[in-house]
């Protein structure tokens, strides 16, 4: 075990302590299948302990100047980016994502709490015309303590895209990271800690997610609820939410479209492909995960992306040299497996890949090789299926009609992509496909400064942006009348 895994805490962080508890949990790290840690289990008391320290934390920390309240998020920013190499390690240790992705997930952490720091200046209210003798004011308020559920496959980006805004606009949190990816979240609280954020403005705890996320959704305290994971659970959480009516924000799984036109430059598509699909190994909501290749260009694509999967590197992602990591879990492994073989037996062509990688040289980790299927159709679970691994499933097609519909033909809505050049085609397709993000000729659409978030079965709200922040504001009409 390294030093990194041996020092950070592994107990829970409430109102400023960290608090141990009666139960522990082995932790696992996917590129060995070993155990790393012991991770502390929060009992019912506990977790209602946490949301108490929110509480009582939150009406100082929304009274601060807000010159002081944003100043502790820049120190957080800056601790970020000085101990990023520390947490990169921690996270590629505990997810299995190459050093170097960890490493930029950190530094946009960073960004994630500069940006914030920097719109809760901006978070204006606004004056409505009104008759003479009155006046009409909108001002936005922060919603109070928040209860963040996070997922495990960005273990530091989804904190901090979360926890950011949240304390900017004058919220306080209480968070439940991933219990498979508890460390990264615990490191980043040493920090808070570090920036001596004040005793209750941050909480964490671990355990049983049914039972926290019940306590949470249950809370009279709580009045929002942000989630990033899977659709079930999005669903539940929303449902256990309707008595307390809480403001939620859920960001839920993706199928994203991708989609190589004609007239598309097939380099660009090929390399834009290769860097949204082999992010965190395909364990992405937004990765490409239908790729739809016009038929006139489809040998071309083909040939270009096989020679670039199998020249992909997959080992531990501790290595330079890496470029795919493992998968999270051994389940995860069996859900590809089956995905793969439901498309072959169909009629889908195995180009390359299709097989757990095993042997000295992975450790009994959860390795799998980057796959290519071709000739997929709507008849395979895959064309419907989220993913969330490494395999790429070739779907053709002849007009744009004919893609537009296919495109949209899923129950999810987060990201999708085109790569064409005639720009009547990009408007189509633009204003056609039914996603809350496309990127045209471009893969990177996740930045501080751009709303990120789904429609249909992906969930609702926005993160990141001027409207990431508004999340965790409310509206409030305040009509003055001058007697
Ligand atoms: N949109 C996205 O980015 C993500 C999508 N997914 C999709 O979901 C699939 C399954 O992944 P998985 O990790 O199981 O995702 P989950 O939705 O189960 O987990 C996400 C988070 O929700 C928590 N959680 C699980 N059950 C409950 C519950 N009943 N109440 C409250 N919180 C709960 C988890 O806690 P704990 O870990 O402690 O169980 C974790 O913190 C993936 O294969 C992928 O398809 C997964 C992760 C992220
Ligand atoms: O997979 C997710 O849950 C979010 C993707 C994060 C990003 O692209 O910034």
């Amino acid at each position: 075990m390294t030093e990194s895994i041996n020092n950070v805490h592994k107990d829970l962080f409430i109102n400023g302590e960290w608090i141990n508890t009666a139960d522990y949990k082995d932790l696992i790290n996917p590129a060995t299948g070993k155990v790393i840690a012991k991770i502390a289990q929060a009992d019912e008391t506990q977790v209602e302990d946490a949301i108490q320290a929110a509480y009582d934390a939150f009406q100082p920390w929304k009274s601060l100047e807000l010159k002081d309240r944003t100043q502790y998020l820049h120190n957080i920013a800056d601790l970020l980016e000085e101990h990023a190499d520390r947490l990169a390690e921690i996270m590629t240790i505990e997810q299995g994502k190459s050093i170097k992705e960890s490493k930029l997930e950190v530094i946009a952490g960073a960004e994630s709490f500069r940006w914030n720091a920097e719109e809760a200046r901006r978070l204006y209210g606004e004056t409505i015309p009104a008759p003479n003798d009155h006046k009409y004011e909108i001002a936005y308020e922060p919603v109070g303590v928040v209860g963040a559920i996070t997922p495990w496959n960005f273990p530091s980006g989804m904190i901090t895209r979360k926890i950011a805004p949240a304390l900017a606009a004058g919220n306080t949190v209480v968070l439940k990271p991933s219990s498979d990816t508890p460390l990264s979240a615990l490191a980043i609280f040493e920090l808070f800690e570090q920036a001596e954020l004040p005793k209750g403005v941050a909480n964490i705890v671990m355990g049983s997610s049914k039972e926290i996320g019940e306590a949470m959704t249950s809370s009279k305290l709580v009045k929002k609820i942000t989630f990033t994971g899977s659709t079930p659970i999005g669903k539940a959480l929303y449902a256990q939410s309707a008595d307390t009516l809480k403001k939620m924000s859920l960001e839920l799984g993706g199928h994203a479209p991708f989609i190589i036109n004609a007239d598309a430059d097939i380099d660009a598509a090929v390399e834009g492909l290769m860097a949204a699909k082999f992010r965190n190994n395909g364990q992405v909501c937004i990765a490409p995960n239908r790729i739809f290749v016009h038929k006139s260009i489809k040998d071309n694509v083909l040939k270009q992306l096989t020679e670039k999967v199998e020249a992909l590197k997959v080992g531990n992602g501790l290595n330079e040299d890496t470029n795919v990591g493992p998968l999270i879990r051994e389940d995860a492994i069996d859900k590809i497996k089956k995905q793969i073989i439901n498309a072959t037996d169909k009629g889908a062509t195995l180009v390359t890949g299709g097989h757990r990688l095993t042997g000295d040289e992975y450790d009994n980790g959860f390795f799998f090789q980057p796959t290519i299927l071709d000739n997929v159709n709507r008849t395979m679970d895959i064309f419907y299926e989220e993913t969330f691994g490494p395999v790429i499933p070739i779907i053709t097609f002849d007009t744009l009609e004919e893609v537009i519909e296919m495109a949209n033909d899923s129950e999810f809505g987060l990201a999708s992509y085109a790569y064409a050049k005639d720009s009547k085609t990009i408007q189509t397709i633009a204003t056609s496909l039914e996603y809350g993000m496309v990127g045209i000729n471009e893969v990177a659409i996740s930045n501080p400064e751009t709303p990120f978030g789904g429609v249909k079965h992906s969930g609702f709200g926005r993160e990141n942006s001027h409207l990431g922040i508004k999340e965790y504001v409310t509206a409030k009409f305040i009509n003055t009348k001058f007697l």
